[in-house]
């Protein structure tokens, strides 16, 4: 298909997104995205970043335009395969199974050797680090461990794109700034594409390849900017000066929606 050809995994083309209240959340919002790519959508708070992601999932339908995923339409790639994981702000484990059985529980609903669903849900929670935990009960757990959980269960499915709308959101600095890094690590490992929904400059800019910046009234893209620094990204190099540049050109878009003279 089209947007496939061009090199576009992910293909937002002319989406506008207007909510059954009146409300506009997305207008003429146009780009695409490259497999294996890791992009931001960073934006103010109510600028369409939760409706762009859930699009791209197939829990929401745009009002004009269209929203591609390998040149389909997401709720049939969903239907098809399990190359499309979502992971939300809360965990949402179920309480009354245990870490391992909540990870495996959306294999287990697709059929299939549970076996093999045991193999490779050990293989995710080893990965995410909660290898001794597997027994336990989510009550068992701490906020970031419950986190870990559940991007272990996206995983699973051996997704070819991750959607994550704001992850971290709940933990604290230290446990956010470790899942950081590890997500990083998982990402290039298993080559996946991730979208990742944030408000925050500092992790936009750590984590990224790309960074769609959006404004609102009603949701636009304001840029894509190309975050070209080097793989792995490190804690320390947030006091690079590079680093404080991208920060800088990705702040100005989100309060001016354009590029101050002197960052020019
Ligand atoms: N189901 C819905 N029905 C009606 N309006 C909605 C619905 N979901 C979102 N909206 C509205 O659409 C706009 C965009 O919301 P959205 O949640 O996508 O923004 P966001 O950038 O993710 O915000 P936040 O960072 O606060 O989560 C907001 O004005 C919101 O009130």
């Amino acid at each position: 298909m089209g947007d496939k050809e061009q090199g576009h995994f992910v293909a937002f083309h002319h989406v506008g997104k207007i909510y059954s209240t009146g409300t506009t959340a997305l207008a003429d919002v146009h780009f695409g995205i490259g497999e294996g790519d890791f992009v931001s959508f960073l934006g103010p708070s109510g600028c369409g970043k939760s409706t762009a992601l859930r699009m791209v999932a197939g829990l929401e339908e745009a009002s004009s335009g269209s929203v591609l995923v390998g040149g389909k339409e997401p709720k049939r790639v969903i239907r098809e395969s399990n190359d499309i994981a979502f992971v939300f702000q809360e965990a949402n484990l179920l309480p009354w199974r245990t870490v391992l059985d909540n990870v495996i529980l959306p294999l287990e609903l697709r059929g299939g050797s549970m076996k093999e669903h045991r193999t490779e849900a050990k293989r995710v929670l080893e990965m995410v680090g909660l290898k001794d935990y597997m027994k336990a009960y989510p009550r068992q757990l701490s906020g970031g461990m419950k986190m870990r959980v559940s991007i272990a269960r996206a995983l699973a499915a051996k997704p070819k794109l991750l959607l994550m709308d704001e992850p971290f959101a709940a933990l604290d600095e230290i446990t956010r700034q470790t899942l950081q890094m590890e997500l990083l690590d998982i990402w290039r490992r298993e080559k996946m594409t991730v979208l990742f929904v944030t408000h925050n400059v500092f992790e936009a800019v750590l984590l990224s390849s790309r960074i769609a910046v959006m404004s609102a009234r009603p949701g636009r893209l304001s840029t894509m900017i190309d975050v070209e620094l080097p793989y792995p990204r490190t804690l320390a190099m947030r006091t690079d000066r590079s680093f404080g540049e991208y920060v800088d050109r990705a702040s100005s878009y989100l309060e001016h929606g354009s590029l101050r003279k002197e960052l020019g």
